[in-house]
């Protein structure tokens, strides 16, 4: 597995105001779609791509355009949905399928309750949307799934990371052709779970509702 953390001034400025208790759920939601584009930038750099003739107004000339399949973009419901618009404005021609998953509050452990998604990802490249990585159950088990169904190439992007979450998915999934892409590695998760300093519940904050 890589991880690569968008080290860039925009990114750390938009994610502190994300992080600020204040900040209200329409802001909220605004800096996640804004985050989420200069995130897409930098997952999409291995995006497969093939050579297509082309003509300009002066002449011939050979570019490139997005290769069959199209990528498949799976945000995690709820909180990941926040980061679909932000991913399709660069990828307009990607095919969406979608997860619903829910971490349970005392266990911590990730359950199932929607799946949508083509059966056959033989061959297909997917991108991930779930803003927060923390114990990295969610993501696991979503990845695995992907894999399951044939997916050779996936990406998360994730605002946040912990580094328990990002360890528990190098072991997990260690030799599989998954990289994370991520706004920052936090300082850990605290005792209920959450990603120290963090941001709170993505979903509530995103969506204005408590659970
Ligand atoms: O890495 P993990 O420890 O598995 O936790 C991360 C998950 O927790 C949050 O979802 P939540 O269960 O709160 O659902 P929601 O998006 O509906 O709020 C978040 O959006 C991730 O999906
Ligand atoms: O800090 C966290 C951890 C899990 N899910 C969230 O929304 N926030
Ligand atoms: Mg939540």
């Amino acid at each position: 597995m890589r991880i690569h953390v968008a080290d860039h001034p925009l990114v750390a400025h938009k994610l502190s105001t994300l992080r600020d208790e204040r900040t209200d759920s329409p802001t909220f939601r605004r800096l996640a779609d804004e985050l989420v584009t200069l995130l897409a930038y930098e997952a999409t750099r291995d995006v497969r791509t093939e050579p297509v003739e082309i003509t300009t107004p002066v002449t011939a000339t050979t570019g490139v355009r997005l290769t069959h399949p199209r990528p498949l973009v799976v945000p995690i419901l709820r909180a990941g949905l926040g980061m679909l618009e932000g991913m399709t404005r660069l990828l307009p021609t990607a095919e969406v399928g979608f997860l619903g998953m829910i971490r349970d509050e005392e266990t911590l452990q990730p359950s199932t309750y929607a799946t949508r998604m083509p059966d056959d990802l033989s061959g297909r490249q997917v991108y991930v949307l779930d803003p927060m990585l923390a114990t990295g159950g969610t993501l696991v088990v979503a990845i695995n799934e992907l894999i399951a169904r044939g997916a050779d190439d996936v990406t998360a992007l994730c605002l946040l990371a912990a580094p328990e979450g990002v360890a528990l998915m190098e072991r997990e999934l260690a030799g599989t052709p998954v990289t994370v892409v991520t706004a920052a590695v936090d300082e850990r998760l605290n005792e209920a779970g959450f990603i120290v300093p963090g941001l709170g519940d993505a979903g509530d904050r995103m969506y204005g509702t408590a659970g």
